[in-house]
């Protein structure tokens, strides 16, 4: 049997996916296709009786004069994803720029004020998730700001996605975020690196990635890290999981801060909707399994219509359609279990 799409490879997620997968098998595909039923589990049903905020309220804090585009992108994925509100924290220049790009996005230009953790903090109550790191750059002054924003974020027990700059932040001080189960970290390869290094003392070992990625978790006290690649590596410590669905082969930037906005929708609702609805998996797996699979399935859209022309842009435009198509159908994507039980491919 083939498999044209891409496949998930598990490794000790859920009882039914308790094991490392060959690639291309008709078993990685059904795992694939459970994985991907646990996300559809959490993902809130559309309703009239639901008021505004309630399928989500996200912060992203980020972005800087240098970069404009990392918070839009994080910011507006959030959205399409499915959350009601989308707030940036960012620098008094980059805000009538980010503001400029769209009218969705409530642009807050505080993170370089000297009273900016206050700034920020007063929104915390009403924010559900926060994205942390975007074009945030490495000023020291920001950083020192954005400290502060993330103790005031553990201490209200609001779920973080770090990601870029954010992670060269918890690379120089990882007690920031040492033991707080509600963080999940996105390094891509060099950043992964960067916090191997500092996290373990030993650089990235190439050739087990699972292994990597769990021994970072576990150091840091078993917060979930997706090593982001050509594979995106998933753990809480305990357990490993891998999604390999097919993307594209266009490495223009920006892919991961779709990512990383589309998470912190995922882990909001993953959280809300519990371990029973993940069948005992961590809620924070099942939603970076999602929203590893979501920015693939994106990619993998807006390659067929742009192919090398493709940006980070088009990718987004392809968000309402590759999350229908993932988790909003009854047999899923390609690579579903049909109703008879075969495999659909
Ligand atoms: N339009 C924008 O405003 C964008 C801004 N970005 C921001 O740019 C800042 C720096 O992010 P970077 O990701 O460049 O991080 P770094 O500044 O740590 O640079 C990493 C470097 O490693 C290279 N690299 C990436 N993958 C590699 C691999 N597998 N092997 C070897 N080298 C590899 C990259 O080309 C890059 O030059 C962040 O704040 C980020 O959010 C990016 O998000 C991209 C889009
Ligand atoms: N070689 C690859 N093949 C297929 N998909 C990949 C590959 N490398 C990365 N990706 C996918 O691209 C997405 C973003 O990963 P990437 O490593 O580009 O993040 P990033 O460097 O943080 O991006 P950004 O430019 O937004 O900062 C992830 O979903 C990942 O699965
Ligand atoms: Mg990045």
């Amino acid at each position: 049997m083939a498999v044209s799409s891409g496949c998930g490879v598990v490794r000790g997620f859920l009882g039914v996916l308790n094991q490392a997968f060959p690639l291309h098998t008709a078993r990685s595909v059904t795992d694939m296709e459970a994985a991907l039923q646990l996300v559809r589990n959490v993902v809130p049903p559309l309703a009239a009786w639901k008021h505004k905020g309630q399928a989500g309220r996200i912060g992203v804090v980020g972005g800087c004069p240098e970069y404009t585009g990392a918070p839009y992108f994080a910011a507006i994925s959030a959205l399409k994803v499915g959350a009601d509100l989308s707030h940036v924290f960012t620098t008094q220049d980059a805000a009538p720029v980010i503001k400029s790009y769209s009218p969705e996005l409530i642009v807050h230009p505080v993170l370089d004020s000297p009273s900016a953790v206050q700034d920020v903090e007063k929104w915390l109550p009403r924010l559900h998730a926060l994205v942390v790191g975007p074009g945030l750059g490495r000023d020291d002054v920001l950083l020192e700001n954005v400290k502060g924003i993330l103790e005031a974020s553990k201490t209200r027990g609001i779920p973080i996605v770090i990601d870029a700059d954010g992670l060269w932040l918890v690379a120089q001080q990882p007690a920031l975020i040492q033991g707080y189960q509600k963080a999940v970290l996105t390094p891509n390869h060099v950043e992964f690196s960067r916090l191997a290094e500092a996290v373990l003392g030993d650089p990235l070992d190439g050739r087990d990635r699972y292994r990597s990625v769990q021994r970072l978790s576990q150091a840091l006290g078993n917060v979930t890290v997706v090593q982001k690649g050509e594979q995106d590596v998933i753990s809480d410590g305990g357990q490993a999981l891998t999604c390999s669905r097919e993307g594209s082969s266009r490495r223009c930037g920006g892919q991961g801060d779709l990512l990383s906005g589309s998470l912190s929708v995922l882990v909001h609702w993953a959280l809300l909707a519990g371990p029973e609805k993940t069948n005992g998996s961590s809620p924070l797996l099942v939603a970076a399994f999602g929203a590893c699979a979501l920015t693939r399935q994106c990619a993998r859209q807006a390659f067929q219509k742009h192919g090398r022309a493709t940006t980070a842009t088009d990718m987004i435009r392809e968000l309402g359609p590759a999350f229908s198509r993932l988790f909003e159908t009854s047999a899923g994507a390609d690579g579903g279990v049909a109703p008879t039980g075969e495999l659909r491919l």
